[in-house]
């Protein structure tokens, strides 16, 4: 189609509705102030920020109750900040709500776009949607509503129901846990990563997950879903106990398999359920569609998902009764996880990120 552009204020963008000039210019101030063009933490925290303001939402409550990805997280930081669910996300905040100053846009179209441009910085990940007009939130979400990893797994499913989303279209929401850390659950600890490629965006997540754990970080020893192999453990990985309980679960446990070795179903399905969760609570049809100002993402890496080296399917778990995926493993020692997005194995070396991640967590 041939869509009329409008010149955008600043002289450097055009764009197919007023409306969405500001958020070309600001995916360029993320993308050099917060982000600085690295699937780093900044990028991890901004998904999982999205979620966390989306989710505060029930259906059970009403339409009027307000909620769900309305920026509440931000303009009621002090009473969303005391549920414990949100542990670690005044860091999420910090990163990016000063932008609220300089750029005329809401809190909740700030978060979901915060999202959508960070997680271009990680190979693998799809270009979502955004869609822009989210009014801001003008009560807090309730406490309780976001899902903990220790929750019995079928509540879980019961809570992502009541905010309108099916067990699979969690399985399919997880995959961001395929980028992302703990900075909050291991005592002592931070930047714990949940599977070996914790810079990529890759199936490495749904297949570490399926392994038969003997070995659980502290404090959470015993927990048997918290448990990851000792060839992981070693590297300092660590698991949800809800991803694990997810993967075995009869309702998704196929859909959990299903994503192995599988980057374009991966890719697909988290766009997909993604648009629901940046729209929680809010009405689509008044807002206006300002994906062009979503950078392209970086490619994928391409590299088939393998066992890592000292796992094996030996160790599988599986419940789903179609064929696994016929995958290669690793060879030699265990390697180390990386702790920087360019490869490096000390959280000490990463740049440009050095400087800040001593000074937050010192
Ligand atoms: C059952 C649902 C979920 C539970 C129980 C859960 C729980 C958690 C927990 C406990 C952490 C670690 C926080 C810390 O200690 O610093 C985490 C990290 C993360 N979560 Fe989830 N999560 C869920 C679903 C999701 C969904 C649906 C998304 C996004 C679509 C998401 C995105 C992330 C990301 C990107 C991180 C990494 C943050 C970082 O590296 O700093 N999570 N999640
Ligand atoms: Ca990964």
């Amino acid at each position: 189609a041939n869509y009329k552009r409008v010149a955008c204020p600043d002289g450097v963008h055009t764009a197919t509705n007023d409306a969405c000039c500001v958020f070309f210019s600001l995916a360029d101030e993320l993308q050099s102030s917060v982000f600085k063009n690295i699937c780093f933490e900044e990028a991890h925290h901004a998904l999982r920020l999205s979620f966390q303001d989306a989710i505060g939402f029930s259906l059970q409550d009403g339409p009027t109750s307000g909620g769900g990805a309305d920026g509440s997280i931000i303009i009621f930081e002090n009473t969303e900040l005391k549920d414990p669910a949100n542990s670690g996300i005044d860091v999420a905040i910090n990163d990016i709500a000063f932008l609220l100053q300089n750029f005329d846009v809401t809190a909740g179209d700030l978060i979901q776009f915060a999202a959508a441009v960070g997680i271009t910085n990680c190979p693998g990940y799809p270009r979502l949607e955004f869609f822009a007009g989210r009014p801001n939130g003008t009560v807090a979400a309730k406490s309780g509503l976001i899902p903990l990893p220790q929750d019995d797994v079928d509540e879980i499913f019961v809570r992502m129901q009541d905010a309108g989303f099916a067990p699979t279209e969690l399985a399919s929401l997880l995959a961001a846990h395929s980028t992302g850390h703990s900075n909050t659950l291991i005592d002592n600890r931070i930047q714990v990563p949940f599977d070996t490629t914790p810079f990529t965006f890759d199936s490495q997540f749904y297949l570490e997950v399926l392994l038969k754990g003997n070995e659980t970080l502290p404090p959470s020893s015993g927990e048997a879903g918290a448990q990851v192999p000792n060839a992981l453990a070693a590297q300092g990985e660590m698991r949800l106990q809800s991803d694990f309980a997810v993967s075995i679960h009869p309702q998704t446990a196929c859909a959990w398999q299903s994503f192995v070795n599988n980057q374009e179903l991966m890719q697909s399905e988290f766009a997909a359920v993604m648009a629901k969760v940046a729209v929680v609570g809010q009405d689509k049809s008044s807002m206006i569609d300002c994906s062009e100002a979503v950078p392209m993402p970086v490619p994928p890496v391409n590299k088939a998902t393998s066992f890592p080296a000292g796992t094996g399917p030996e160790i599988l778990q599986l419940v789903c009764n179609s064929p696994f995926p016929s995958l290669t493993t690793d060879p030699g020692q265990p390697t180390t996880i990386p702790e920087c997005p360019d490869g490096d194995t000390n959280v000490n070396d990463c740049p440009p990120m050095k400087k800040r991640l001593k000074r937050r967590f010192n």
